[in-house]
């Protein structure tokens, strides 16, 4: 094969389909199709993330990036036809708190936090939720000192530990600075055990060393945990050097995705980003 040939072959195999299929994989989505009003956010994305893999999402602002990460865990339904699929399990049709309780955990881009409790509220809260399927009867019944308390506390305990906010444990969690808050995030998003995170821009404004925290905690939770990691990441630096596949969306679409050196090299991921930014 002449080097032109294997380019080629290297090129298309980039833009082929999922390497597991939906319905064998984590977490994985059928023709999933999104729109709001006229603008088609999610344009018939496959996706298959095998277990313990760590994916990355990258593509322009707009792409469909958070859309279709909202798809997957049930806070957007996706227009008819479209299907999400977990752990085997076609959810499609399942709510959010049913695919929290089925192992799919989530951190968002802006932070959803309880600001003006502390870390342990904001974290034994969303474990309540395990017990109680909706955050206001969790905010009770965390109140109601009920036996399974003392157990979720000591695993919450855990959770701060090992995510190092023990320290932090009782400061309102508003004064704290955006590195310990999206930890504090993240622990969050453990208190349910779950084997498939969703990273929406973990890492978005923190400072050289928070990135350099969140890439340790998240490389031992992937590592040490085997969770299965899927994270919308504008670094590609940081793509390439911790995610096993990535995938490259533009208008809705996925353009590329395979092995982070190969997309990264691929002309056409290139022009999508020449001047974007
Ligand atoms: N709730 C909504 N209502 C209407 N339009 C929406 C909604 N959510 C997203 N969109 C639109 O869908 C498109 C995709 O948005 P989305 O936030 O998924 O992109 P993204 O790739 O995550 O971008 P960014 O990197 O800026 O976060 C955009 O045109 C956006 O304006």
């Amino acid at each position: 094969m002449s080097a032109d040939q294997e380019a080629e072959t290297r090129a298309a195999a980039l833009r082929g389909g999922t390497h597991v299929s939906p319905e064998d994989a984590a977490i994985g989505c059928r023709n999933v199709t999104k729109t709001f009003g006229s603008i088609t956010a999610v344009d018939d994305v496959d996706l298959g993330v095998a277990d313990g893999e760590w994916v990355s999402i990258v593509g322009p602002n707009g792409a469909g990036k958070t859309t279709l990460l909202n798809i997957l865990n049930g806070f957007y339904t996706p227009d008819a036809g479209s299907e999400v699929f977990l752990n085997g399990e076609e959810v499609s049709g399942r709510p959010e708190h049913y695919r929290a309780r089925h192992g799919i955990g989530r951190t968002f881009q802006g932070l959803e936090l309880f600001e003006s409790e502390d870390v342990l509220e904001n974290v034994m809260t969303t474990r309540a939720v395990a017990e109680r399927p909706n955050v206001l009867s969790a905010m009770l019944y965390y109140g109601t000192g009920r036996k399974t308390e003392a157990e979720n506390m000591r695993f919450v305990e855990e959770i701060l530990d090992y995510l190092e906010l023990w320290e932090h444990r009782h400061t309102t969690v508003s004064t704290l600075p955006l590195g310990v808050q999206r930890r504090v995030d993240l622990a969050r998003s453990l208190a349910l055990e779950p084997d498939v995170l969703l990273l929406d821009e973990a890492m978005s404004g923190l400072t050289f060393d928070e990135k350099y925290d969140m890439i340790r905690f998240l490389t031992d939770l992937h590592e040490e945990e085997g969770l299965t990691l899927v994270m919308i990441e504008h670094d590609l630096e940081v793509v390439t050097a911790v995610s096993e596949r990535m995938i490259v969306m533009q208008k809705g679409g996925v353009i590329a995705r395979g092995p982070p050196e190969e997309v990264t090299n691929d002309p056409e991921v290139a022009r999508v980003y020449t001047g974007v930014e």
